[in-house]
């Protein structure tokens, strides 16, 4: 069974239609990467799987069960996880800490979230910022402590906003390899300018262009895609 479906899920601006019916199935433990010109939707898309903002149309399901009316925090609580385009974590607190008071309602508790906060740092490769606080970290450690926030909630579903915006080339590479390495049941679905962190994690690519669904296959495919092409022309990418 799929684990996210929508069904001709539409947001309006007014006249505008910034996401137009559109039909996704991701199946569980996919990577799925979301792709297009700006203003195609995609954020507009994310914000709907989150529940930050409500559809105009249309119905989102999570798992077999119709979320289209939940709020971020009970989307959260049922396992969609997400990361921000801005890292949103307390500068005055220790990564640590943050990461365990990101669990604590996963854990029923901040104090026992400490323990599995410390080994998700260590399985990130982030044990030696551990006691920085987070207002200290560089842009690209905050995105991977951001990261390591929502993990620490256990979610099923990852929605990530364009992870990679303003990282430096090493950082970019260490974001790849947290990614890539996240446990195999974890879903991500991942929007992204950078296609060489698309094609490098995902095993499917939709492709929207001003709201409209255009066309959903392997990397290889969408790599050659003559609408893919058209897609992108005369679009800023
Ligand atoms: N709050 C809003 N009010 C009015 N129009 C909006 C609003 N949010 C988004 N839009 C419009 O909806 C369309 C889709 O925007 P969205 O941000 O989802 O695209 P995107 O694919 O994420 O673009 P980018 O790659 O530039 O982030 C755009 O035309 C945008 O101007």
């Amino acid at each position: 069974m799929d684990i996210l479906i929508t069904e001709a899920l539409t947001r309006r601006y007014g006249s505008l239609v910034a996401v137009d019916r559109l039909d996704l199935r991701i199946a569980p433990g996919e990577r799925r990467a979301v792709i297009g010109p700006n203003g195609a939707g995609k954020t507009t898309l994310l914000d709907m799987l989150a529940g930050a903002i409500r559809p105009s149309g249309g119905r989102v399901r999570f798992d077999g069960r119709d979320i289209t009316g939940y709020g971020p925090a009970r989307r959260a609580r049922l396992g969609i996880g997400r990361i921000h385009q801005r890292p949103a974590a307390w500068a005055s607190l220790t990564t640590l800490d943050n990461v365990a008071v990101a669990g604590a309602r996963h854990r029923g508790g901040v104090r026992q979230s400490r323990r599995p906060a410390v080994e998700l740092l260590d399985r990130l490769g982030l044990a030696d910022l551990a006691g920085v606080e987070a207002g200290r970290l560089s842009h690209g450690q905050l995105r991977q402590l951001e990261i390591a926030m929502a993990l620490a909630g256990e979610p099923r579903l990852l929605l990530l906003d364009e992870p990679a915006a303003g990282l430096s080339p090493v950082e970019f590479e260490r974001l790849a390899e947290v990614l890539r390495d996240l446990p195999s049941e974890v879903t991500l679905l991942l929007v992204e300018h950078r296609l060489d962190l698309v094609y490098a994690l995902a095993d499917v690519v939709t492709v929207l262009r001003d709201g409209q669904y255009v066309v959903t296959g392997t990397p290889d495919e969408i790599r050659v895609s003559h609408a893919v092409r058209q897609a992108y022309s005369g679009a800023v990418a």
